[in-house]
């Protein structure tokens, strides 16, 4: 992660933005976390497109032993990577602290799952080069239980080369060129595999056949890398509705609960 990122001030309201959909006090609570997509720059992706989901997992945990949240993070271009992510790992981290959150399970949909790809590429860094945020991000993998990566983006070089359009909003997040994407798989892979196996987390990836805005191109090329480097990882591969229809999918809900308790 460069560490020569612009000095934006943190904004510290944005942590009032997170939605709390289900809080139980139990001591051996499973907690999800909800990050949403909206190709770094859409106001009409918010916390809440997970609501409906969030519901149904509810509805589904009888035992009352989850507890499901849902972040905020600054959109670009006013804000451009990496600090979309910063504003992602700042307010997971804050929220870990206050309530004493352990057994994360972080979901994200579309550039959701980017960050969390993201977070997980976190040891391509010495951690004597770290700055704070990669600090916190380390932290937070001690712990992330689980991710689950819904219809995710993760090589941005291969986003582009299949949809030259989507560079209407790649151009948003990365101002001064993708090659400041500094998680492209390849170059990453071996950093995440020793993230996911040093702490011990499991790795869910999810793809719907009907997702018009992005193809399979994106979940298979992933695979690959992680096949070629042997990484354990789970595919849950169904119709799972449009591009926008998986964050309020009945099938996910269930595919998260079911693998998390
Ligand atoms: N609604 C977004 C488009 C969008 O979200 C999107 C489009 C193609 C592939 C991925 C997308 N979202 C990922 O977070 C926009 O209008 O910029």
């Amino acid at each position: 992660m460069s560490n020569t990122v612009r000095a934006i001030s943190p904004d510290v309201t944005l942590y009032d933005k997170t939605i709390t959909f289900q809080e139980v006090s139990e001591i051996t609570r499973e907690t999800v976390i909800y990050i949403h997509g909206g190709a770094w720059n859409d106001p009409d992706n918010t916390p809440n497109d997970f609501n409906q989901l969030a519901n149904v997992i509810e509805s589904m945990d009888v035992k009352s032993s989850i507890c499901q949240y849902s972040i905020e993070y600054r959109l670009s271009p006013e804000i451009t990577n990496p600090r979309n992510l910063y504003d992602v790992v700042t307010n997971i981290t804050r929220l870990v602290e206050e309530k004493g959150l352990t057994n994360l399970n972080l979901v994200g949909h579309s550039v959701g799952a980017t960050f969390i790809w993201q977070i997980l590429s976190v040891l391509k860094d010495a951690r004597e080069e770290m700055n704070e945020v990669q600090l916190q991000m380390l932290k937070l993998l001690q712990v992330v239980k689980r991710v689950f990566l819904l219809d995710g983006i993760y090589s941005i070089k291969e986003l582009l080369e299949e949809y030259p359009q989507y560079n209407s909003f790649t151009k948003l997040a990365f101002p001064e060129g993708i090659h400041l994407y500094e998680e492209e798989p390849l170059r990453v892979m071996k950093y995440v595999r020793e993230a996911l196996s040093h702490f011990d987390i499991d790795m869910h990836m999810v793809h719907s056949y009907r997702d018009e805005l992005l193809s399979l191109r994106q979940t298979n090329s992933l695979i690959s890398c992680l096949q070629n480097h042997q990484a354990k990882f789970e595919l849950y591969l169904d119709d799972l509705g449009l591009h926008n229809d998986v964050y309020k999918s009945d099938k996910v809900a269930k595919y998260i609960f079911d693998n998390i308790c």
